[in-house]
């Protein structure tokens, strides 16, 4: 498997049904998925499993995240406390898009309660089809990294 299509996936306990549906498009669109749970719908908090999944990323096992909770807003926070993630929540495609091209964002968060199911799978769609641009972008990402 191509290290670049390896992707890590989490959320909290609102989120296992959605997480469960992007697994399986992404693995349908030749993904290697890492689901790190949790596996129940027992109550669980988000920053235990935003910062498990951010290690995945920071460490270079994983390419890319994506991060679900109730909102999306929660698990991203806790994922943007660790060096090197940037992370940002995105309910319709263009944002998606606009984090990777401009912002080079390594994780994605979508709130299982506020998008359905086809739009989640837009979102994530969206994330995974652009690439960083560079340029005058890099320059704004570098200050973000110094702030770290
Ligand atoms: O969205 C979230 C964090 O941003 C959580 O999923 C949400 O707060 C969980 O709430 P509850 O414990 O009532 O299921």
């Amino acid at each position: 498997m191509n290290a670049k299509k390896r992707i890590v996936l989490s959320s909290d306990h609102s989120a296992l049904r959605l997480r469960g549906l992007i697994a399986t498009h992404l693995t349908e669109k030749g993904w290697e998925v890492v689901d790190i749970g949790p596996m129940t719908e027992e109550s669980t908090p988000y920053p235990q499993h935003g910062e498990a999944a951010a290690h995945r990323v920071a460490s270079g096992d994983c390419r890319l995240g994506i991060i679900l909770c109730g909102t999306g807003q929660g698990i991203m926070m806790a994922a943007n406390k660790v060096k090197g993630i940037r992370c940002g929540v995105c309910s319709e495609a263009f944002s998606a898009r606009m984090i990777r091209q401009h912002n080079d964002a390594n994780m994605l968060s979508i709130g299982a309660r506020v998008v359905g199911d086809a739009l989640a799978l837009d979102i994530v769609d969206a994330f995974l089809g652009a690439e960083f641009e560079g340029g005058r972008h890099a320059t704004r990402v570098e200050m973000i990294a110094a702030m770290e």
